[in-house]
């Protein structure tokens, strides 16, 4: 055996592949000198500290330790699901994760500590979508499905996971673990909430899985006496192993009637020491020769430590040892993604009601957005002060159609538009104090000779003063607090004077636009002469409806899945980062497409906003950048830990993209160094590029066309690439 396990060569550094083989099929789990550290800088915080472990092939492994000893920690890593920050792991021969190891993978069985079962799917299908990942037929998952409910004592398999009693759900949970018949089974607390006998034919099962089947087992437990039927027992604490061995060498070697009295035993003997000091686990029994030695039960030590010495130089000196997160181009399977697809749809369909809101809410954005925004205001109150009006004669406001300089000011007012409602006030600081009470919009004043003094102007010639020229204005005080108003009013006003000047002047026999300002608008090169505001804001509206509703139902995609341990227990399964990202953009991308075609019908059918383009590139920019949203949710959800903050930063990212995209307000009106910063921006070379295809009918082939469409291809790989660094970032630092 000494022999055997020489696998070191010292000169080269290199581990001699026939003793590793060697090394291999006798041990299903070898750790050596593992380091495990969370957080960072003076955070840091060591749970594994140069632990030790052994496990051989085809036994039950029983670990215990108190809790926040490191069990977990030190499970996660062996699955694949945890790097070490240095030392070395073997599983079944390969390091968790590198090809061909098949862990994570279907050589693992791994039921976490937290219940990691969908509560909206029935046992069965929870079994099914496992299969799914491990590509297991389904004669083959019906009859597992069969067998494991009556060894696990099941209820009906088609009983929702939710429904059933927390005893019931781990035992589920189990199942998942052990149905695909791994070489591996990782057991965190199996028989917790289980009632003794249960828990008994749990143990046995395990036991005929190693011995008859020769599976290794590596089960935790709080209930340290359980742990006997075990073939090893390693004992842990604060992230080191004190002993590993046999529970019947264990209770002779330390002379105790209990194992819970070796526990306690060792936990004395190490107290005081040193954790980093040579702090390996000891084997009272010198039939496995590459335990490592801590505490010796009589037992020669030369050659223990000897052999000790050989295997941590098969393990310290892998060419792998020493980590830093690393960059793998993962294979992608079909299945797996099939799998995480349907699981999806599943869920979503569960959730039928919110479903549906989520589908139809675009459009309903949409039509409140068309019904709300854009449109001109009416029932604007505004004071008119006419000093023109005759007191003896009931300030009545009398005027002829002809070519008469009397009573000018009511021959104005009659061209103003019916949105101005008139109100009239005998002076001026009657109607300034309404103004200032917000009873009316502004003030028209007219002056006592307003008619005259406008004849005088008209009539022009040496005689015309000054005082002419003011005494036929007419005076407007406006409230312009209210700037949409202030506009609409102010262009309604000018365009009355417009069409009182052709009106009196085509009374009086003269060209009727001689009085008007030399200044004409032709036809509009693109759009009409006055494009609505709803229209310059539908291509905004669109896309920012679109990315938003992606990025809110994409930005808590698998936080929950995450913090229920869903997405590692899926992810020991074998299924990758990119695979589970994939599924969803799927998901989202074909519900999105049914919710933009709802919004294009709101826009453009209900209520006629014009496409002078092709509307085919429209939506193909738009659901472009429904895909940007889903990746940037994606990014969120990735990124956050509960649901809460991925909702805030959804939220809060919408606002300034809203104000700095261009979509309400014209980019040309920002500084110059923000109008750089809005280019860099997702949405706005998206808006830009449909509000070309929208009102000047530009093609593909147009740069400001394509821009959007290369713009959003580029986030969407850039969002995606970020979500992979972000997490393997995150499974690097736990
Ligand atoms: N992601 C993490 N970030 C920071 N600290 C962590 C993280 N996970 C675990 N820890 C800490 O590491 C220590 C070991 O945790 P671990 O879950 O491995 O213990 P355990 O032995 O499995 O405990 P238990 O028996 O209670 O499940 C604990 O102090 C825990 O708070």
């Amino acid at each position: 055996m000494m022999e055997d396990i020489q696998t070191s060569d010292e000169s080269s550094n290199r581990i001699d592949s026939r003793a590793t083989t060697t090394v291999d099929n006798i041990y299903g789990v070898l750790v050596r000198k593992a380091i495990k550290t969370y957080g960072t800088g003076k955070n840091t915080y060591t749970v594994l500290q140069g632990l030790d472990m052994s496990v051989k092939r085809g036994t039950v492994y029983g670990l215990l330790g108190a809790s926040g000893c490191g069990k977990t920690t030190l499970l996660s890593c062996l699955v694949g699901r945890c790097s070490l920050n240095s030392g070395e792991l073997l599983v079944l021969g390969h390091e968790p994760g590198s090809v061909n190891s098949g862990i994570p993978g279907p050589k693992v069985g791994y039921m976490p500590q937290e219940l990691a079962l969908f509560g909206n799917f029935t046992i069965k299908e929870t079994l099914f979508f496992f299969g799914g990942i491990y590509r297991l037929k389904a004669t083959f998952i019906n009859s597992q499905c069969e067998f494991l409910s009556k060894l696990l004592d099941l209820p009906p398999c088609d009983r929702y996971v939710k429904t059933l009693s927390g005893g019931q759900q781990r035992r589920v949970s189990f199942a998942v673990a052990l149905f695909h018949e791994p070489e591996l089974l990782i057991l965190d607390e199996p028989t917790v909430g289980v009632d003794p006998l249960l828990s008994h034919s749990i143990w046995n099962h395990l036991v005929r899985q190693s011995t008859e089947h020769g599976r290794t087992v590596i089960v935790t437990t709080h209930y340290i006496e359980e742990a006997r039927q075990a073939h090893t027992i390693g004992m842990m604490r604060s992230g080191r192993l004190l002993v590993e061995d046999s529970p019947e060498n264990l209770l002779i070697n330390f002379n105790c009637p209990t194992l819970e009295k070796v526990f306690f035993q060792l936990c004395i003997k190490d107290d005081g020491k040193n954790p980093l000091d040579g702090g390996t686990a000891t084997n009272a029994n010198d039939s496995n020769p590459v335990a490592a030695p801590i505490i010796h039960s009589g037992k020669p030590k030369s050659t223990l430590e000897h052999s000790i010495y050989e295997i941590n130089s098969v393990v310290t000196e892998h060419p792998s040892s020493g980590k830093s997160p690393c960059f793998k181009i993962p294979q992608l399977s079909a299945h797996r993604i099939g799998a995480l697809i349907r699981k999806n749809y599943v869920l979503s369909f569960r959730n039928i009601g919110l479903l549906l809101f989520t589908y139809f809410l675009p459009a309903l954005q949409a039509f409140l957005s068309n019904v709300t925004l854009g449109h001109e205001p009416t029932g604007l109150r505004m004071a008119i002060v006419n000093d023109e009006l005759n007191i003896n004669q009931g300030r009545v406001c009398n005027y002829t159609m002809d070519c008469v300089y009397s009573m000018l000011s009511c021959r104005y007012l009659r061209h103003l538009k019916d949105n101005i409602i008139q109100v009239e006030y005998k002076n001026v600081s009657d109607a300034l104090e309404a103004g200032r009470k917000g009873q009316v919009w502004g003030v028209v004043h007219f002056g006592w000779n307003f008619s005259k003094e406008f004849e005088m102007r008209d009539s022009g010639g040496d005689a015309l003063q000054l005082t002419n020229i003011s005494g036929s204005q007419i005076g407007i005080n406006m409230d312009s607090s209210n700037q949409q108003i202030g506009v609409f009013i102010e262009k309604w006003l000018l365009k009355a004077f417009e069409d009182f000047v052709k009106d009196f002047r085509g009374n009086c026999g003269d060209v009727p636009e001689a009085g008007l300002l030399p200044i004409t608008f032709l036809d509009p090169i693109y759009g009409q002469k006055s494009t609505s505001f709803t229209e310059f804001m539908a291509p905004g509206l669109i896309i920012s409806i679109v990315y938003n509703m992606a990025v809110a139902l994409t930005a808590g995609a698998y936080i929950a899945e995450r913090k229920q341990g869903l997405l590692d227990r899926s992810m020991v399964a074998g299924v990758k980062m990119p695979e589970i990202m994939l599924s969803y953009v799927i998901n989202h991308f074909t519900v999105m497409v049914g919710r933009t075609a709802l919004v294009y019908v709101v826009m453009l059918l209900v209520f006629k906003i014009p496409c002078r383009g092709n509307v085919a590139v429209a939506i193909l920019i738009t659901l472009l950048q429904g895909l940007v949203g889903i990746s940037f949710g994606l990014l969120i959800s990735t990124g956050c830990d509960d649901e809460m903050g991925a909702l805030l930063l959804s939220q809060a990212s919408f606002v300034p993209l809203l104000a700095i995209s261009g979509i309400c307000w014209p980019i040309e009106s920002m500084q110059l160094y923000l109008r750089k910063i809005a280019y860099f921006m997702p949405l706005t070379y998206a808006i830009e590029s449909v509000r070309c295809v929208f009102s000047r009918g530009w093609g593909i082939e147009q740069f400001d066309v394509y821009a959007g469409i290369l713009a959003s291809i580029a986030w969407i790989f850039s969002l995606l690439a970020l979500c992979l660094i972000v997490a393997r970032i995150r499974k690097f630092t736990g």
